[in-house]
This record gives C-alpha cells, sequence and structure tokens, in this order.
C-alpha cells in the first residue's frame, strides 16, 4: 500500500494527541511534519509526550508547506487558523483533511471554489464518528415525518465555536427534507436573551451548553402530536473520531473536489 505523507496541525491538542497516535499505529501513514503555535525548530520528539517521533515542527504554514513533501494535511487546530492552514495547503497542492470547525457557508463556498481550480481533494468533516453520522442521518429520515425540532449540543467547557460544527450540519441535513416551519408560539418573548438558543435561516433552534467533565453529545429532539423522538450521540473520548480521521486521509488521496461531511463518504 502506498504510504501517505501526513503532515498534522495542532499536535498538542486534545484531537492532534489522538492523530499522532493514529498516524503512527497506521502503517501506511507517515508524519512528515507538524504545525504548531509554538515550538517552532524543533521535533516532536522533544516534547512532552512524543517520545521518538522525529517529524520537524513549523510554525508558518507557507514554508512548512514548500520545504515538505507531503500529501495530506490533517488540521485539528482553532477556528480561525484552521481556515487560513486549509487555503494554504490547497494553493501548494496538499489535500486538507479538516476536523476543526466553525467554518460559515460562505468561506466553505470560496473553499470549494478553490478545490476545484486546483483539483484537489478536500474534505471538511464537522464530525468524524460514525455514530455521530447515523444520528445526523437518521435525523434527516426523521424529517420526513416531523416538522418540529430542535437541537441540542453538549460539550466540554475549553469549546471555543458554539453551535458546533455537528449541531449546524444536523440543521442543515434536517433542512433537506423537513417542510419548512416557524416553530413555537407565533408570539413567544425572550424575557432572558438567548432562551431560545440560536435559529438557524430554516428556523431551527440549536441549544449549546458547555460544561467541564462532558466529551462530545448532541439530542436531536422531535415533537408531534402526543409524542416526542429523540436521537442521541455521546462521544466519551476522542479516540471516538480516529477511524473516522482513518478513512477520510486514505478517501481524499482518490478526491478532486471539496466534500463537507462525512455522510458523503460512509455508506
Ligand atoms: N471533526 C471532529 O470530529 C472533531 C472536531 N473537533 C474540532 O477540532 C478542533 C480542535 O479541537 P481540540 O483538539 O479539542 O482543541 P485543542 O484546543 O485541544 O487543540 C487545538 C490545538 O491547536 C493549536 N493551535 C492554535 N493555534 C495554532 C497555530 N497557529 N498553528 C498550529 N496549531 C495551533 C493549539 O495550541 P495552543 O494550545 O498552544 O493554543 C492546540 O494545541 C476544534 O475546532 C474542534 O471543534 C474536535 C473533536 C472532534
Ligand atoms: O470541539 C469538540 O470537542 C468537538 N467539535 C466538533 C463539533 O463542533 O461538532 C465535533 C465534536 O462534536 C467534538
Amino acid at each position: 500500500m502506498k504510504i501517505i505523507k501526513i503532515i498534522l496541525a495542532g499536535p498538542r491538542g486534545r484531537m492532534g494527541r489522538e492523530a499522532v497516535e493514529l498516524i503512527q499505529r497506521e502503517e501506511h501513514f507517515e508524519l512528515v511534519a507538524c504545525l504548531d503555535r509554538v515550538n517552532e525548530g524543533k521535533r516532536l520528539s522533544d516534547l512532552d509526550g512524543f517520545p521518538q517521533i522525529d517529524a520537524p515542527i513549523y510554525k508558518d504554514p507557507v514554508k512548512c508547506f514548500q520545504e515538505i513533501e507531503a500529501d495530506v494535511l490533517i488540521d485539528l487546530t482553532t477556528p480561525e487558523i484552521g481556515k487560513i492552514h486549509t487555503k494554504l495547503a490547497v494553493e501548494h497542492g496538499i489535500r486538507p483533511v479538516v476536523g476543526t470547525t466553525g467554518f460559515n457557508e460562505e468561506e466553505l463556498q470560496e473553499l470549494t471554489e478553490l478545490a476545484d481550480a486546483k483539483k484537489t481533494g478536500v474534505i471538511i468533516a464537522p464530525n468524524f464518528a460514525v455514530g455521530a453520522i447515523l444520528m445526523m442521518k437518521f435525523a434527516q429520515m426523521a424529517a420526513k415525518h416531523f416538522q418540529d425540532v430542535e437541537i441540542i449540543e453538549l460539550h466540554h467547557d475549553r469549546k471555543l465555536d458554539a453551535p458546533s460544527g455537528t449541531g449546524i450540519k444536523t440543521a442543515e441535513m434536517i433542512s433537506k427534507t423537513r417542510t419548512p416551519k416557524q416553530q413555537g408560539h407565533p408570539n413567544e418573548e425572550e424575557t432572558i436573551q438567548g432562551a431560545r438558543g440560536a435559529e438557524t435561516k430554516d428556523g431551527i433552534r440549536i441549544h449549546s451548553v458547555r460544561l467541564p467533565g462532558l466529551v462530545a453529545h448532541q439530542e436531536v429532539i422531535f415533537g408531534g402530536e402526543g409524542q416526542s423522538l429523540t436521537i442521541r450521540h455521546d462521544s466519551y473520548n476522542r479516540a471516538s473520531f480516529m477511524s473516522g480521521v482513518k478513512l477520510a486521509v486514505e478517501t481524499i488521496m482518490t478526491l478532486d473536489v471539496l466534500v463537507y461531511g462525512l455522510e458523503n463518504i460512509i455508506e
């Protein structure tokens, strides 16, 4: 099997550390460099927790992409930085697998056009966990039968973006099958701002909970006459995301367009 050469952005992060282990485990993956906000010029093996992983660390993505021969960038950083890395990677012919969340519609459109122009595969995956993908697909199916739905996403309190990428993606998928409806009482008023959550342009409410002790969880609650349906997914650790990262890295080698969401890859 051909070796896939990978640059990893964010190796010291919660997801980044899991991704380093994944790359180490897979014989056909090779970590050729890392992008980090600090530790420029060091090797990964110089840092705590990465014994014997001899990959150079860069701060400047352009320098890294020019000097290092790589097939794929895995980005697990922050919303602001992830967008910059993704665009630069495509411009340098390196295929980005992006787990970082916080991309808006305009940014996704811009990247789609760039991927087309450069004929370079891009995968933007708001959630890599197979259970979360199924939760979103099941919610899309249920929305054919229930017009009223609210999303509650629950995450650890170190998360920067709200609502979560998964919450937004779920609402988008539901909107494809749900007949539009203004939910709740037409005259309802928030006596405390934000009480009804964030409203998407299709009228679906997303409520974001942030608490220590949580990892990544979501409930999609449908309401109908005399009944409700709740679809829930829980990630209890970050290892839950790694089979999706592996699949994305392997699949991106065969793509020349942008794919938004692993539901487009997982049958
Ligand atoms: N798609 C999915 O399935 C999942 C996606 N995520 C997303 O992945 C992203 C990372 O999450 P998580 O690992 O929990 O976050 P962390 O905060 O633990 O990790 C982010 C890492 O990015 C680093 N970083 C910041 N700026 C730069 C930069 N300029 N260059 C390189 N690295 C930088 C941070 O360094 P420092 O700490 O020094 O600032 C940190 O090590 C988030 O957007 C999150 O929403 C998370 C889980 C699953
Ligand atoms: O920040 C996280 O932790 C997660 N982020 C992603 C999101 O915003 O949906 C995926 C998962 O929920 C974990």
